[in-house]
């Protein structure tokens, strides 16, 4: 397994170096390409934490690209050793040279946040609207095949990431958003009731793959799973809290300090018992998945080709055009 991930990573990387741009080096300390950006806290030569912000606008959905640079970014820093932990988060907060654009039609009012060069900006308020429904739509079989490999080795590296990965929820979180939450090993949830988080894939008319659903079992317990599962249920935070999706609600505007501290705590046990123990409980659903990926890959492109699929998601973004905003 380790030479596949090494050999998966060696061409994750040669696409990034085609395609991925530093855009801000600052020694070890902050390193970006462009839809993930990484800042480390700490001191030089102590343990320090790395902050990875999505910026793939406008809803940090996980395109391709958004997965092949995100894959990048992580192995980066597996492999800094004065690296311990890592927090996921949205970098969806509003930055002061933006400007609204007038809000008179829907469609305007939907994208309202430019910069002045009028750049799309993120929406606040999402930290990721999960798999990027347009890789997953009109395209072919092969395209399908190259994205959901992408998928699985983003949901590999992290689920068995050896760093204590930590997701500051700072905005909506379904389907795919809610994958990198639940891989990391502690969630903390911004306390808005606009946000929701779950495993929203039975209401696109398409179904979670076994591993994610293995993943959710393992967070909220068999029944729980079944029922939001099956519903498509997407919590908001105080739900999400009492289900065991996440495991702490906090003001919005404490998320990050409450995340650090937490990661303080965590970052207190001895790497390798921590290290020793996370893989004892998470092996096991890992191989099961790894053990039949070129299977998986071929359910998934046959799946998603069906006609009836791809007329579900059709419906499904066409809803999303005309909803109200
Ligand atoms: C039995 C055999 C089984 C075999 C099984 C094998 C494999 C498994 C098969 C399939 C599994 C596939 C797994 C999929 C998991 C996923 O992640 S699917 C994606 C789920 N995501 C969603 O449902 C989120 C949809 N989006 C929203 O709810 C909202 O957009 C939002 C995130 C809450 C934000 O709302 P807001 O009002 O701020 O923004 P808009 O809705 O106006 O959106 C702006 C803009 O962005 C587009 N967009 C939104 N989400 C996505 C997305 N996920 N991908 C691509 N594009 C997205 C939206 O359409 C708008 O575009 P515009 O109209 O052009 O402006």
């Amino acid at each position: 397994m380790a030479m596949a991930l090494r050999a998966a990573s060696r061409v994750l990387l040669r696409a990034g170096s085609r395609l991925g741009r530093r855009e801000a080096v600052d020694g070890a300390r902050r390193f970006a390409n462009k839809r993930v950006l990484v800042e480390t806290e700490g001191a030089a030569g102590a343990t320090r934490i790395a902050v990875m912000k999505f910026r793939n606008p406008p809803v940090n959905s996980l395109s391709l690209d958004f997965l092949t640079e995100f894959v990048i970014s992580l192995e980066k820093l597996e492999n800094d050793k004065s690296i311990r932990g890592v927090i996921l988060t949205s970098d969806s907060l509003k930055r002061g040279n933006q400007t609204k654009v007038a809000a008179t039609e829907k469609t305007e009012e939907k994208r309202a946040t430019r910069d002045h060069g009028g750049r799309l900006q993120e929406r606040p308020g999402i930290f990721s609207a999960g798999l990027d429904l347009l890789e997953m739509y009109g395209r072919n079989p092969a395209h399908y095949a190259e994205y959901w490999k992408a998928v699985q080795e983003l949901w590999l590296r992290l689920y068995l990431s050896s760093l204590t990965l930590m997701s500051a929820i700072n905005g909506a979180s379904p389907a795919g958003g809610c994958l990198l939450a639940i891989t990391c090993d502690y969630r903390i949830m911004a306390d808005n009731p606009k946000y929701t988080i779950g495993l929203n894939e039975s209401l696109l008319g398409i179904v979670a793959p076994f591993w994610l659903k293995d993943n959710y079992v393992n967070t909220i317990g068999h029944r729980a799973a079944e029922r939001a599962l099956q519903l498509g249920t997407l919590f908001p935070p105080a739900e999400a809290l009492k289900v065991g999706v996440v495991d702490e609600v906090v003001p919005e505007d404490q998320v990050h300090s409450k995340t650090l501290s937490v990661m303080a705590k965590w970052l207190a046990i001895p790497d390798h018992s921590r290290q020793l123990t996370k893989t004892m409980m998470r092996k096991a659903t890992a191989d099961n998945l790894i053990k039949q990926r070129e299977a998986d890959i071929q359910n998934f492109a046959s799946f998603i080709s069906r006609d009836s699929i791809q007329k579900s998601l059709h419906m499904y973004l066409e809803k999303l055009k005309h909803k109200k905003g």
